[in-house]
C-alpha cells in the first residue's frame, strides 16, 4: 500500500527528470504499480482510511512521485460538473490544446511539496490527451477546466515540470491574458 513515506518530495533530483515511455505492453509489475497509484488517491480520499494512516488528499498522481522514472500517472476525481474521473494511464500525452488558459482561484499544491507556495498557475483551459489505460486500451480524452487542470499538473511530473514553474515571478497573481479562473 502506498503511504506518505513513498512519495519523494521537491528535493528529490527524480522530480526534474524526463521519465521514460512504458514499452507496450505493459508489464504485470507496471500495471500493479499503477493500480496501487490509483489506491492511494481513493483511499486519500476516505476520511477514515487516510486519517488512519496519515495520508494526504490527493487527485492526481504522478510516478515519478514514488521514485519511479515511467511514464504512469493516476488521475481520481470528480469536475465541478460532477463528472467522474478514474485513470491509471500509460504514456500519457496531450496532442493538442487551447489558446486560451485557465487557472485554479486557489492556486495549486503538490504532494511532493511540503510548502505553500502562492501564485496562479496558467494552464490551458482544453486539451486532448491520448493514453492507453491499465487493461491496454488506446484513449482519447477530451478535457477542459478543472479536468484539464489536474492532467496537465501530472503530465508535467513526467516531464520534470513542478507546478510553481507556472507561477508568475514579478506578480504571482497577475491574470494570465486570454485566461479563465476556475473554482
Ligand atoms: O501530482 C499530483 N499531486 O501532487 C497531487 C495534487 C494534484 C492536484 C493539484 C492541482 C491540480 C492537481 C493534489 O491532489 N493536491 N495537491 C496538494 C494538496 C491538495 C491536493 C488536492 O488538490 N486534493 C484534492 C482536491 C480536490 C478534492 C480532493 N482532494
Ligand atoms: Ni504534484
Amino acid at each position: 500500500m502506498i503511504t506518505m513515506k513513498d512519495i519523494v518530495r521537491e528535493d528529490n533530483p527524480i522530480l526534474y527528470k524526463v521519465a521514460k515511455e512504458v514499452d507496450l505492453p505493459a508489464s504485470k509489475k507496471e500495471k500493479e504499480t499503477l493500480k496501487e497509484m490509483l489506491t492511494y488517491l481513493k483511499n486519500s480520499q476516505d476520511d477514515a482510511i487516510a486519517s488512519k494512516y496519515g495520508l494526504r488528499p490527493g487527485v492526481g498522481l504522478a510516478a515519478p512521485q514514488i521514485g519511479l522514472s515511467k511514464r504512469m500517472i493516476a488521475v481520481h476525481f470528480q469536475d465541478l460538473d460532477g463528472r467522474q474521473y478514474s485513470y491509471g494511464l500509460i504514456n500519457p500525452k496531450i496532442v493538442s490544446h487551447s489558446v486560451e488558459k485557465a487557472f485554479l482561484t486557489t492556486g495549486e499544491g503538490c504532494l511532493s511539496v511540503d510548502r505553500d507556495i502562492p501564485g496562479y498557475v496558467p494552464r490551458y483551459s482544453k486539451i486532448t490527451v491520448k493514453a492507453t489505460d491499465i487493461e491496454g486500451n488506446e484513449l482519447k480524452l477530451r478535457l477542459k477546466d478543472y479536468a484539464a487542470i489536474v492532467f496537465q499538473h501530472e503530465i508535467d511530473h513526467l516531464n520534470g515540470v513542478m507546478f510553481f514553474d507556472h507561477i508568475n515571478k514579478q506578480d504571482p497573481f497577475a491574470i494570465p491574458e486570454n485566461s479563465h479562473p476556475i473554482g
